[in-house]
């Protein structure tokens, strides 16, 4: 029988307090392989830490946290030669170049001097004889990600994985991303705050808040669970909402100007909603399906949870 290849990442009740700041406050995870399970959550909720005591930086005050099958401990690195890692984009040396920063991380990995592949698939070329000082954000974050990267790990460990890049490259990160899970079966661990990029990256998508993992969903439910509405423009917004409710629609207010609708049935047939404004008298200048974007969508299932848990 093959040997059974470990579970990249188990965590069970997890814990690390700062004094009275419970900065991760009891986690249970568990991610498979070839899973990118991307940890969400807003400023402070516990991401960092989270991922500092599964890379043994820092010790959990409570539970335990297993990488590829090993127990982790704080100050043992044994498991790095088999992760890649990404805490922080700053930590390259600021005076060597590109390719010199990447140079020693190959000798400190014991790597054969390779090709610039590694340059060339984070589309560093341009900057590869440039000091690290001197890059942008973005480009010392894709510096960061080369650093992890180099030594085709079976698990990567990234906090803000895309932090600083512009759209662009976020989409090259992903692309990456995405590519390294389909086809060499890695697994990818990542903290974000960026929820729409996360949505369309991850398999899973865990949720952190103050510490307590609040949730666990695919990123189908992510998107099947965010608020839809018809926006809609008239030159007499009140005339129009007169025909709307005649119609047995419940149309609201959007500010100044203009109507939302967010009935089930005006969602389901937009068209619908513009043909009884037609024949109404008060045809729509603008008619328009918006999505809530996942930001909002998150703060309003937390505070949500937070008002349950006051109650
Ligand atoms: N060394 C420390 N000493 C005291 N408190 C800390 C320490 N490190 C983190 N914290 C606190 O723990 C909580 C979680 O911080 P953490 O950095 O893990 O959050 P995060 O989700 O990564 O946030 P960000 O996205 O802002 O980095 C915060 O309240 C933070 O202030």
């Amino acid at each position: 029988m093959a040997p059974r290849t470990p579970c990249p990442i188990e965590v069970a009740h997890l814990s690390k307090r700062y004094g009275p700041v419970r900065a991760v406050d009891d986690v249970t995870l568990r991610v498979e392989r070839g899973e990118i399970y991307a940890l969400l959550g807003l400023n402070g909720a516990g991401k960092t830490t989270l991922i500092r005591m599964l890379l043994g930086m820092i010790a959990p005050t409570g539970g335990t946290a297993r990488v590829l099958g090993a127990d982790v401990s704080a100050g043992d690195r044994s498991a790095w030669a088999r992760v890649g890692y990404l805490v922080e984009a700053a930590a390259a040396y600021p005076e060597l170049t590109v390719r010199e920063n990447l140079d020693v991380v190959r000798r400190l990995r014991r790597l054969p001097a390779g090709p610039g592949d590694i340059i060339d698939r984070l589309a560093l070329g341009p900057y590869a004889d440039r000091r690290a000082r001197t890059l942008s954000l973005g480009n010392l974050q894709r510096l960061a990600l080369a650093r992890a990267l180099i030594h085709a790990p079976g698990l990567l460990i990234l906090d803000e994985p895309v932090n600083g890049l512009d759209p662009a490259g976020v989409a090259e990160i992903r692309a990456l991303l995405a590519g390294l899970a389909e086809r060499q079966g890695t697994t990818v661990f990542l903290s974000s705050h960026l929820l729409a990029e996360v949505a369309r990256l991850a398999t899973r998508v865990g949720i952190l808040h103050h510490g307590r993992l609040v949730g666990e969903h695919d990123p189908g439910h992510l998107d099947r669970h965010r608020r839809r509405r018809l926006r809609l423009a008239t030159r007499d917004d009140a005339a129009a909402g007169a025909v709307l409710r005649a119609h047995g629609y419940r149309p609201e207010p959007a500010g100044p100007a203009g109507l939302l609708l967010a009935d089930d049935r005006a969602l389901a047939e937009p068209e619908r909603v513009a043909a009884v404004l037609v024949h109404g008298g008060v045809p729509p200048a603008e008619l328009r399906l918006e999505e809530e974007d996942l930001e909002s969508f998150f703060l309003r299932t937390v505070a949500a949870r937070d008002a349950e848990g006051e109650r």
